[in-house]
């Protein structure tokens, strides 16, 4: 099971909304085939595992372990316990049952009557762990919130607004490892948000350019659409989703969808609501202040990564706070990196 998460996480980024789900096939001691779920809409991790197997004749006498319940239903592909109950192999081993609302047992039951020996809750902690978006997405009907933010020695996220001079551009506090580290985070999430301040301030890109794979969907607040025209975030070079008051629609762009929320209500729960419709699995919030204290107060939120950069601004907006303590402290050269996670 261990090897069959170490496969599903090669599915991080590419197969939401689905599952990373990993899979081995194991004949005698030896694993003779393994998989995980293709990029969205491609064959499931069972079914490129399965396939991976060289002689077939095996697989009668072999195991499949899985991290997650085989699907029972026709999705974009065919049920994997067809599958698997048309290759004959006896005996499956299960990380977990599938909370998705089409499966929920059915495909550990379709198994079973198939006469399959069927084990399920093998390192259940790690595969729930493996699954954490998944998981969010499925049993609490949001998306999995990762807060991160950069703060100064001192405590500060930005600098005064005289120390900028009108520049809208970011105010860099950490190093060139912490940014493309940064960097392959949004490559692993499917949204990423920030506040109309950060927008008006930095004139963000929010991509992924200093790592391999696919940007997020950029989820901006704009209460009253001021983000100047010609801003990145309204490019359209990538998904975008402005979350807005407006209600009249000839002041929306092309290529942008916008959502109306309520500004005069609690922010955090509505956006998460939005990121469910729009089936994001998984969102990394990059600030401001006030956009991640809203997360923070509402406890709608998972993870933080927090960076503490060696520089001072002795003013300026002060960072968040969180009041667990990290879990884990790490350095990046001379910034600190501490993990929260809000169990
Ligand atoms: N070091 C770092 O990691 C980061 C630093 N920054 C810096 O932080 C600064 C911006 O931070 P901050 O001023 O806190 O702003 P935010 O980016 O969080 O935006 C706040 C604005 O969003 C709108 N808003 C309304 N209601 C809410 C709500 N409940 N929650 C959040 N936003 C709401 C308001 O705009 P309106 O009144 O128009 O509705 C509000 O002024 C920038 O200078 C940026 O450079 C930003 C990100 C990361
Ligand atoms: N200043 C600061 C960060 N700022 C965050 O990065 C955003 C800029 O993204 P992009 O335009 O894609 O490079 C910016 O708006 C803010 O959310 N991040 C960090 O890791 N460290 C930092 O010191
Ligand atoms: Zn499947």
């Amino acid at each position: 099971m261990r090897r069959c998460i170490e496969l599903g996480k090669k599915g991080l980024g590419s197969a939401t909304p689905n599952p990373m789900v990993g899979c081995v096939v194991v004949c005698g001691d030896r694993i003779i085939g393994e998989g995980f779920t293709s990029p969205y809409g491609g064959p499931h991790a069972e079914v490129n595992a399965i396939r991976s197997v060289k002689d077939e004749q095996l697989l009668k006498k072999s195991s499949l372990y899985v991290t997650l319940e085989p699907c029972s239903h026709f999705g974009k592909t065919p049920p994997c316990s067809d599958l698997i109950i048309a290759s004959g192999i006896p005996k499956i081993f299960i990380g977990l049952q599938d909370p998705h609302d089409k499966v929920a047992g059915n495909g550990i039951q379709k198994l079973k009557d198939a006469g399959c020996e069927v084990t399920v809750g093998i390192l259940d902690k790690e595969c729930r762990d493996h699954h954490k978006r998944f998981l969010t997405y499925q049993e609490q009907k949001r998306p999995y919130i990762i807060l991160k933010w950069a703060e100064t020695q001192d405590g500060f996220i930005a600098p005064t607004i005289e120390k900028r001079k009108g520049n809208p551009q970011p105010f860099w506090i950490t190093n060139g490892y912490s940014k493309q580290l940064v960097h392959k985070w949004r490559s692993e999430e499917q949204g990423i948000l920030v506040g109309t301040q950060t927008v008006m301030d930095d004139n963000p890109k929010l991509t992924v350019r200093n790592w391999e794979g696919k940007s997020p969907v950029r989820v901006v607040l704009d209460r009253d659409l001021k983000t100047p025209q010609e801003f990145h975030v309204l490019d359209g070079d990538e998904q975008t989703i402005v979350l807005t008051a407006v209600a009249e629609t000839k002041k929306y762009r092309d290529g942008i969808a916008y959502e109306i929320i309520d500004f005069g209500q609690p922010l955090a729960a509505q956006i998460s609501a939005v990121l469910y419709r729009h089936q994001i699995t998984s969102v990394i919030i990059e600030g401001g202040a006030q956009t991640l204290q809203t997360f923070i107060y509402e406890n709608l939120w998972d993870e933080a990564r927090v960076f503490k950069g060696t520089i001072i601004f002795g003013d300026g907006i002060l960072a968040p706070e969180i009041s667990e303590s990290p879990t884990k402290t790490e350095s990046i050269l001379a910034d600190t990196l501490s993990l929260y996670y809000n169990d």
